[in-house]
C-alpha cells in the first residue's frame, strides 16, 4: 500500500487516480511514501526518509526547498500548464477591471442608498470613465506556459503586445502569435507599455526583476500586473511608483499587508489558479505522475530530475538516481555485474547536476545488492519497483 500525505486541498479527481486498493491517505507527514502540496510552504519541513516524491499540483515550486530534497534523490514533480488557462483569465479580467475603473466603479455603487440613487448615478459616472484596451500596449514578461497564453488572449483584442524572455522554448516559440513583438530587453519593454504582466518563476536571478531602475523607464500611469510571485517587485520600487502615479494600478494575487488599502493597488487572495478546471487539471496530471513513479519509476515533469520512461520489460527494475558526474553508470553495471546479474534494459538520463536511471533485469535482486548501489559515491537513491 503506498501512502500519501496531502499538504493542501488538493482536488478528488486527482486523488481518485490513486486507486484505494493501492493507495491511502494518511494523516502523519511520517508515514508517507509521497507528498502532494499546491501552495504550503514546505521549507520549514523536515520530511521523513519514507518520502520519495513531492507532487506540486501546480506551477511554482519556490515552496519546496527542491536543492535539498534533491540530495536526499526526492523526486520534485509538477504540473506546468495545467493551470495557465486559469491565470491567463484573471489578467484578463485584471486588465479591463484596470482599464475601466471597475474596481472603484463597484464600492462607489455599493456604497450608494435608495435616496436619488438614478440621479446620483448619472451624475458621478464620468469618474469612472476608463479607457478601451485596444489598441493600447501590453508587455509580457516570461512567455512561458501563462505567458504565451496571455499574450495571444491580447492579441485577440486587438492590444498591441510586446514580449520579453530570454530562454523560451522550441514549443513556446511555435504558440506565440507571430504579431507579437520580440523586445529587445527588458527596458524596451518596460517604456512602452501600458499595461505590464509578469509570468516568470520566482528565482533568484528574477527577484525585484521590477525594481527603481525599472520604474525609472515606464510609461506613467502604467498598470502592472503580478500573478508571479511576490518577490518579482521590489517593494520600495513599487510603494514609490504607486505613490507618485508613475505605477497607475497595481494588480497583484500576493497581497501585503502595508499596501492593501492603497487607492491604486487591487489585491486578489491568491485567486490565479483558483478555478474548478485548474484545480482539476493540476491534481490529476501531478497524481498520474507520482503514481507512475512510485509504482514504475518512471519520471515525467520533475523540475529535479530528467524526464525517462521505460516501458515494463523484465521481472524486476531498479530506480537509481545518482549525481550527473563520471563514472556512474560504469559503477553502477560493475556492481550487478558482480552479482551475476544481467541487465534485459536499461535507460540513464540526466538534468543539471542530477542523474537517473531505470534498470530492468530477470534475475532476482537481493538486499544485499542494492545496499552496495546505495553505497556508491554520488548515489542519492535507489528502489526496486
Ligand atoms: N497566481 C497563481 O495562482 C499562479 C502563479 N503562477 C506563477 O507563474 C509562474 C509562471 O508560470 P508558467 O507560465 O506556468 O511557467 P513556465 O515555466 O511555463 O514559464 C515561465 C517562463 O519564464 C521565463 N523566464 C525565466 N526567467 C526569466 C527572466 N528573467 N525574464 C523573462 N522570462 C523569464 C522562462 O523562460 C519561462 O518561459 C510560476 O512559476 C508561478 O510562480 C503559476 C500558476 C498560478
Ligand atoms: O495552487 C494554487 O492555488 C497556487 C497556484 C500557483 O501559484 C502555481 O501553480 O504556481
Amino acid at each position: 500500500m503506498y501512502k500519501i500525505k496531502t499538504l493542501n486541498n488538493i482536488s478528488a479527481s486527482g486523488l481518485s487516480r490513486l486507486p484505494s486498493e493501492r493507495y491511502e491517505i494518511v494523516d502523519e507527514l511520517e508515514q508517507a511514501d509521497a507528498v502532494l502540496v499546491r501552495s504550503a510552504d514546505m521549507h520549514p519541513i523536515e520530511l521523513p526518509k519514507s518520502v520519495i516524491a513531492v507532487g506540486r499540483a501546480g506551477a511554482g515550486t519556490n515552496n519546496i526547498p527542491v536543492a535539498k530534497l534533491s540530495k536526499q534523490g526526492v523526486v520534485v514533480f509538477n504540473a506546468p500548464g495545467a493551470n495557465a488557462n486559469a491565470v491567463k483569465e484573471l489578467v484578463l479580467a485584471s486588465m479591463l477591471i484596470s482599464a475601466r475603473n471597475l474596481h472603484d466603479a463597484l464600492s462607489f455603487v455599493s456604497g450608494l442608498t435608495a435616496d436619488h440613487m438614478e440621479e446620483t448615478i448619472e451624475a458621478q459616472k464620468k469618474r469612472f470613465v476608463g479607457n478601451e484596451l485596444s489598441g493600447r500596449t501590453l508587455g509580457v514578461v516570461g512567455l512561458g506556459a501563462i505567458g504565451v497564453r496571455v499574450a495571444n488572449a491580447a492579441r485577440a483584442l486587438g492590444m498591441r503586445v510586446i514580449g520579453f524572455d530570454p530562454h523560451m522554448t522550441v514549443e513556446g516559440a511555435w504558440a506565440l502569435s507571430s504579431d507579437v513583438i520580440k523586445a529587445s530587453g527588458l527596458n524596451e519593454l518596460f517604456a512602452s507599455s501600458d499595461f505590464i504582466s509578469f509570468h516568470v518563476p520566482l528565482l533568484e536571478g528574477t527577484r525585484g526583476l521590477f525594481n527603481t531602475a525599472a520604474l525609472s523607464v515606464v510609461k506613467s500611469g502604467v498598470t502592472l500586473m503580478n500573478f508571479s510571485r511576490d518577490g518579482i517587485i521590489d517593494p520600495e520600487a513599487l510603494k514609490q511608483g504607486l505613490n507618485d502615479g508613475r505605477i497607475g494600478r497595481y494588480v497583484s494575487d500576493f497581497p501585503k499587508a502595508d499596501l492593501i488599502k492603497h487607492p491604486r493597488v487591487i489585491a486578489l487572495p491568491h485567486l490565479g489558479a483558483s478555478t474548478h478546471e485548474a484545480e482539476e487539471n493540476c491534481a490529476v496530471m501531478v497524481a498520474d505522475q507520482v503514481r507512475d513513479y512510485l509504482e514504475n519509476g518512471n519520471i515525467a515533469n520533475s523540475v529535479n530530475f530528467p524526464s525517462t520512461r521505460m516501458a515494463r520489460g523484465a521481472r524486476s527494475r531498479i530506480c537509481v538516481a545518482n549525481l550527473n558526474k563520471p563514472n556512474m553508470i560504469g559503477q553502477l553495471t560493475h556492481v550487478l555485474g558482480v552479482h551475476g546479474i544481467n541487465i534485459a534494459q536499461m535507460h540513464n538520463a540526466s538534468k543539471g547536476e542530477n542523474a537517473y536511471n531505470l534498470v530492468d533485469v530477470d534475475d532476482e535482486v537481493g538486499i544485499e545488492l542494492l545496499t552496495e548501489l546505495r553505497g556508491i559515491d554520488g548515489v542519492l537513491s535507489v528502489r526496486l519497483v
